[in-house]
């Protein structure tokens, strides 16, 4: 299996390539590792890879150009392209077992506010490691290669075998977008360029408990909506029935 990390801190997986099984794995030839700068393909002049968000608010947001052009370049086609995200998946041995199927696996690591909305444009899959929130991908993408890597046939050898953060107010955050306003066809909302706070903020609330509704309805059990948050589950209800 190949897998690529493709992360703006490179250093961090030295240490653990070299070390016990990821090392073994590699000298066994089960796995081969690369690990790409993902700032290096930034068409930006001053190699840029993040902006601010669109709409406003704190922290900075990881432009999509930079990851989708690498992304784009270091996949075979085949490749199974994994965003490392709070907003994924909840991660699992089912999940590891799946990925140890396939032959390239690209570990997307974020950092900042996270992704602009668009790179999910190249993502097959999306995966937490729990609900809590690291400063970068990087860690999540360890373990994940690493609980896939001791599954690869061989490896094991003889032996047996903040404010807006999503869950801080026990919804996931909303979307993130930031320029260009177009990205291949994908357009940022119109409410997040009006530069109308309240909309924004409203819009942002909605949308978090959008998505909250559509990937985690776990989190809404028992919480105590408000008139305004009982109304948009209507609306999503009847939107999901149509
Ligand atoms: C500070 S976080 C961004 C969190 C985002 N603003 C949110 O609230 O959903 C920066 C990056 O760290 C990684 N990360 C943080 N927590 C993670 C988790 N629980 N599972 C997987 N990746 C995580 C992701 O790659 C993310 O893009």
């Amino acid at each position: 299996m190949k897998i690529n990390f493709l992360t703006l801190f490179p250093e961090m997986f030295q240490g653990i390539m070299k070390s016990s099984i990821w090392k073994q794995a590699r000298d066994k030839g089960a796995a081969e590792y690369a690990v790409t700068n993902f700032r290096t393909y930034s068409d930006n002049k001053h190699n840029k890879v993040d902006d601010y968000p669109y709409g406003g608010g704190a922290g900075m947001v990881l432009c999509a150009q930079p990851l989708v052009d690498a992304v784009e370049d270091v996949t075979d086609g085949d490749a199974r392209v994994v965003m490392l995200c709070p907003q994924g998946a909840p991660f699992s041995q089912k999940k590891a077992e799946e990925l140890a199927k396939e032959d390239s696996l690209v570990l997307v690591c974020g950092h900042y506010e996270g992704y602009d909305e668009r790179v999910r444009s190249v993502v097959t899959d999306e995966i937490s490691i729990g609900d809590y929130v690291l400063t970068g991908g990087e860690l999540p993408a360890m373990i994940v290669a690493d609980s896939v890597i001791r599954l690869l046939p061989g490896v094991l050898g003889n032996e047996s075998s903040a404010q807006e953060e999503s869950f801080t107010d026990g919804l996931l955050e909303h979307p993130h977008y930031t320029r260009p306003a177009n990205f291949r066809g994908m357009d940022v909302p119109e409410v997040l360029l009006s530069g109308n706070h309240a909309y924004i903020e409203e819009w942002r609330r909605k949308e978090s408990l959008r998505r909250t509704w559509e990937r985690r309805p776990d989190l809404l059990e028992g919480r105590a909506l408000g008139k305004d948050e009982q109304e948009w589950l209507r609306e999503f209800e009847e939107e999901g029935s149509e």
